[in-house]
């Protein structure tokens, strides 16, 4: 069954957590959408762990769109997230613009960051569900400093926060806060709140899926390897590489043979061929 916006705010209701994680291709999407995972979300992350870019904000909208189409194709049940790139939600009707290519390439809903509550609003106004993100937002935010550590900090976060779920928003990504800040936010606020090194109390988990998969040789405090990729597949291009060297590989089992009347015939005509 489609996992609906209603579904996910169902959850928080009935203190059940979301399941998130970001996907960039056709074959992990695939596999994402058979483990059941709520949320498949294609963010601007693909930058730095896919495209090799150094920031988020090299990443332009036919990126995205493309990664999206790919995604799209693997996708059935689960609720399929795009975000917007940096600077393409500037004014509210340039956002709508990027919003209605998203949609139209298959997105449930789209994800912005940081206090953009008019385009918001705008976006509400015309159905579309709209995914806010506070803390930190690494399309504005030159370097990592954990957000939301002083009382002021933490108010402003608050405020926003309330602010942008006034203003129509569906969901809140909460990243790199404090757990106790996002403990606060996400009692105070009836949608539900996904957290990305954010603490165990938000309403839902996301991950970065190479951090997870261990693609990502960069050790993050709130990533948990799930599975050693890097190690494994570095294993299998060694074996791969000295068994070609070897001729080890390919085997027996791997080749297929002609007929030998067939093989005869070759042999005879090149005799002809000079
Ligand atoms: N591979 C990857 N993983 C992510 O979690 C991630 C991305 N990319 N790109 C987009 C944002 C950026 N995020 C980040 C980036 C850096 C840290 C980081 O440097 N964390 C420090 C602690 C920082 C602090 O608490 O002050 C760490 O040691 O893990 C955390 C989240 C989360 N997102
Ligand atoms: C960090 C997550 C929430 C994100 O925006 C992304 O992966 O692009
Ligand atoms: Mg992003």
């Amino acid at each position: 069954m489609k996992k609906t916006m209603a579904h996910l705010h169902e959850k928080k209701n009935n203190g059940q957590k979301i399941v998130m994680l970001t996907c960039y291709d056709y074959r992990t999407a695939v596999l994402q959408e058979q483990a059941g995972v709520d949320v498949i979300f294609v963010g601007d992350s693909v930058g730095t762990n896919v495209l090799g870019y150094g920031r988020e904000t090299e990443v332009t909208l036919d990126e995205i769109l493309y990664h999206l189409k790919m995604v799209k194709r693997g996708v059935h049940d689960a609720y399929l997230l795009a975000d917007m790139p940096y600077r393409t939600y500037e004014e509210p009707e340039m956002a709508l613009m990027t919003a209605n290519k998203l949609l139209a390439q298959g997105a449930d809903g789209v994800k912005l960051e940081g206090m953009q509550a008019p385009v918001i609003e705008l976006l509400h106004e015309h159905g579309i569900e709209v995914w806010a993100h506070l803390g930190y937002n690494p399309q504005f935010h030159e370097n990592v400093a954990a957000q939301g550590k002083t009382f002021e900090d933490a108010a402003v976060l608050v405020e926003g926060a309330l602010e942008l779920q006034q203003a129509g928003a569906c969901m809140l990504v909460l990243e790199l806060i404090p757990e106790e800040l996002a403990d606060i936010v996400t009692k105070r606020l009836s949608i539900p709140t996904i957290g990305i090194a954010a603490g165990r109390h938000t309403d839902g988990q996301v991950l970065i899926v190479h951090d997870m998969l261990g693609m990502n040789p960069q050790k993050l405090r709130h990533v948990k390897p799930y599975f050693n990729f890097n190690e494994q597949a570095l294993q299998a291009f060694h074996a791969y590489a000295e068994e070609v060297r070897q001729c080890q590989f390919p085997e027996e089992m791997h080749v297929r043979h002609m007929k030998e009347s067939e093989l005869r015939r070759v042999e005879e005509w090149l005799r002809s061929v000079p």
